[in-house]
């Protein structure tokens, strides 16, 4: 989609909004299940405009939706004027050519109906469903292109149900609500102006009816809308306890917990239950009470009618019309409210997608962008202050300076700052105050992808997407070829274990990629990182979910990656990194220690401390 964006228009301003925390971004964004929103629009029209600016990207689509509605509205006004005229022409009279005749009419009338109908449902469908793939690409584009700052203030789930159910329900208000907008009102009209120009008593009876069943409708919606959102409540409580609960399966097994477990989950399933009951058995019976009400309003028509008609106000045939023209006209009002709310609940909606869209991208910076290739991998910490929240620092003026080629090790309690040196390094977060200097170029100066590409990662928790492994190497550079793909493999000590599964190389993992164990994982990451060959390496090293003989292969795969690349190894176990040119103590922020590991050894400080204890407990 060629910037198919008519959303954002403030995208890449400086004006968009960057303070994730004053976004008012409400917990839980889902829709309203019920059909009613909770959270009123706070610009509907503005919203609207927006979705409009989508919509018309398909106007074809549209003119064939509005104008097969006006015409299926049409036809369906015509029905009943055209038996009321049969019944009086024709029926009475008893005159049966003509009869045929206004029948093939009705029949024909009815069929074009059907045929425009389908043609306005589908290309109803197709408008719908053609927007929310745009909104749909839309949102994950910027989901690609926000800072990470971002998405540490916002769960999976929420961001799931933006692109998910947010979206849905604006695809489902788009797809039902418009076209019912249009024919109710058109409906509501057009039954009005035939009834009127038919009968003006009969008019006013049929009014009379109205408002009952509007009063009525509305009472038992408002338990039902109730009654639903509920039901709603209760149904994210035992999704949340399931999910819970499988994914810390192994934990409620340890603890012995299972039966507990069933026990909440039993109470929690009992009360989704009896609301479920409370809300399907109402909603079930809305139709048989709707249908009631209706012969009622039918039966005070009928005798009205007939009273009419005993006295030459009207004739037979009207009182038919004006049977089937009741129906059509309080059809309408009934769904009109309904459709208010749905249209409500899915601006709302499209508000909070709309939200996100208008959030500044990452890549869009204020400063001179250089485009200087990295070769050496020089990196500078000039006194580095940074927070992730104003009120709290993080990194708290700290300095390091690695050398092309360099290993540096970086140790220290957790929570210390270690992940958060390779965070700033990367450009996922900005720093506050110092330079970060990669071969002598400010990083601010440099473009984050740029920056980026020179940059390898290995993290500790292997990440792999669903794909084949072949992909999933070929991850690391994108033109590999084959060839490339299987010597990255190699280097990175894989090779040996890909070799074994059964379909090699085009073993397809799952996302989570569990058909693969830890180490496995880890080592795929690194050929992925070989392939790419940053002259930046971050290491961030396996703990000990692996076994002894794999972590040895992991070594043994990383000392390969790191051979003439400037590296930073987040160290857990200090055995492996004795060779490393220097080790960072950092301790609450700062460097407390530097030097090589004989050097902190000699020194007898933090770190010779947390040596000797490590050391104590392997032996
Ligand atoms: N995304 C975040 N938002 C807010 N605070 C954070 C965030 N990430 C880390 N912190 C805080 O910053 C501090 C440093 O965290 P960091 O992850 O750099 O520690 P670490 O030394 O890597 O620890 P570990 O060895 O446990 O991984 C911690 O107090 C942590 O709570």
């Amino acid at each position: 989609m060629a910037n198919s964006n008519p959303s954002n228009p403030n995208a890449s301003t400086s004006k968009a909004p960057t303070n994730f925390d004053q976004m008012g971004f409400r917990p839980g964004g889902g829709p309203n299940h019920a059909g009613v929103p909770k959270v009123r629009s706070k610009n509907a029209s503005g919203t609207m405009r927006r979705i409009w600016g989508y919509l018309k990207q398909q106007r074809q689509a549209l003119v064939w939706v509005i104008l097969c509605t006006v015409l299926t509205s049409v036809f369906a006004l015509l029905g009943p004027y055209l038996i009321g005229r049969m019944i009086d022409d024709y029926i009475m009279p008893k005159q049966f050519d003509g009869f045929v005749r206004m029948g093939m009419i009705l029949l024909g009338v009815y069929l074009f109906s059907a045929l425009f109908t389908w043609i306005q449902q589908y290309m109803a469908s197709s408008l719908s469903q053609n927007t929310v793939r745009d909104m749909r690409e839309d949102l994950f584009n910027q989901y690609q292109r926000l800072p990470i700052q971002f998405f540490d203030q916002k769960t999976h789930g929420e961001l799931m149900s933006r692109t998910t159910n947010d979206i849905s329900n604006v695809s489902n208000t788009l797809n039902q609500t418009v076209v019912q907008l249009i024919s109710s009102v058109l409906m509501l009209v057009g039954s009005l102006v035939m009834m009127l120009s038919l009968s003006i008593w009969m008019t006013l009876i049929t009014m009379l009816t109205i408002p009952l069943i509007a009063f009525i409708t509305k009472r038992i919606s408002k338990h039902m809308r109730h009654f639903f959102s509920e039901q709603q409540k209760q149904l994210g409580e035992v999704n949340g306890f399931v999910q819970e609960n499988i994914s810390g399966l192994k934990v409620v097994k340890v603890f012995g917990r299972e039966e507990k477990a069933v026990e909440q989950f039993r109470e929690i399933n009992e009360r989704l239950r009896a609301i479920g009951v409370k809300a399907q058995s109402l909603s079930g019976s809305m139709g048989p009470m709707m249908n009631t009400m209706r012969n009622i309003s039918f039966l005070v028509i009928a005798v009205f009618g007939a009273i009419f008609a005993y006295h030459d106000m009207i004739t037979i045939g009207v009182i038919v019309s004006f049977l089937n023209y009741s129906n059509q006209f309080s059809q309408p009002i009934n769904q009109l409210a309904n459709q208010y709310n749905m249209f409500q609940s899915a601006i709302a909606g499209a508000e909070r997608v709309f939200e996100v869209l208008d959030l500044k991208p990452e890549v869009t910076d204020d400063a001179p962008q250089s485009q200087q290739a990295l070769i050496h991998g020089e990196v500078v910490f000039e006194d580095v202050c940074f927070g992730y929240k104003p009120e709290v620092d993080v990194l708290k003026g700290l300095s390091l300076h690695a050398s092309p080629g360099q290993m540096i090790a970086l140790v220290g309690p957790t929570g210390a700052g270690k992940t958060t040196v390779i965070n700033l390094l990367t450009r996922f977060y900005d720093i506050r105050s110092g330079r970060i200097l990669i071969d002598g170029e400010d990083i601010q100066q440099l473009d984050k992808q740029a920056l980026r590409q020179q940059i390898g990662l290995v993290l500790q928790d292997a990440y792999v997407f669903s794909g084949t492994i072949r992909d999933n190497i070929r991850y690391g550079r994108l033109n590999a070829t084959d060839q490339e793909v299987e010597e990255a493999a190699r280097l990175a000590n894989a090779d040996t274990f890909i070799r074994k599964l059964p379909r090699g190389y085009d073993t397809p993992l799952n996302a989570e990629g569990s058909n693969l164990s830890q180490g496995q994982r880890q080592l795929l990451t690194i050929a992925r990182a070989v392939l790419a060959n940053p002259c930046i390496l971050i290491l961030d090293e396996a703990t000990s979910s692996v076994d002894t003989r794999t972590e040895l292969h992991i070594q043994e795969a990383m000392k390969t990656l790191m051979k003439g690349r400037t590296s930073f190894v987040i160290a857990h176990r200090l055995s492996t990194i004795q060779e490393a040119d220097a080790i960072l103590v950092i301790q609450d922020g700062q460097i407390t220690e530097q030097g090589t590991h004989d050097q902190l050894i000699a020194r007898n400080g933090f770190y010779n401390h947390m040596y000797q204890n490590q050391f104590a407990s392997s032996v």
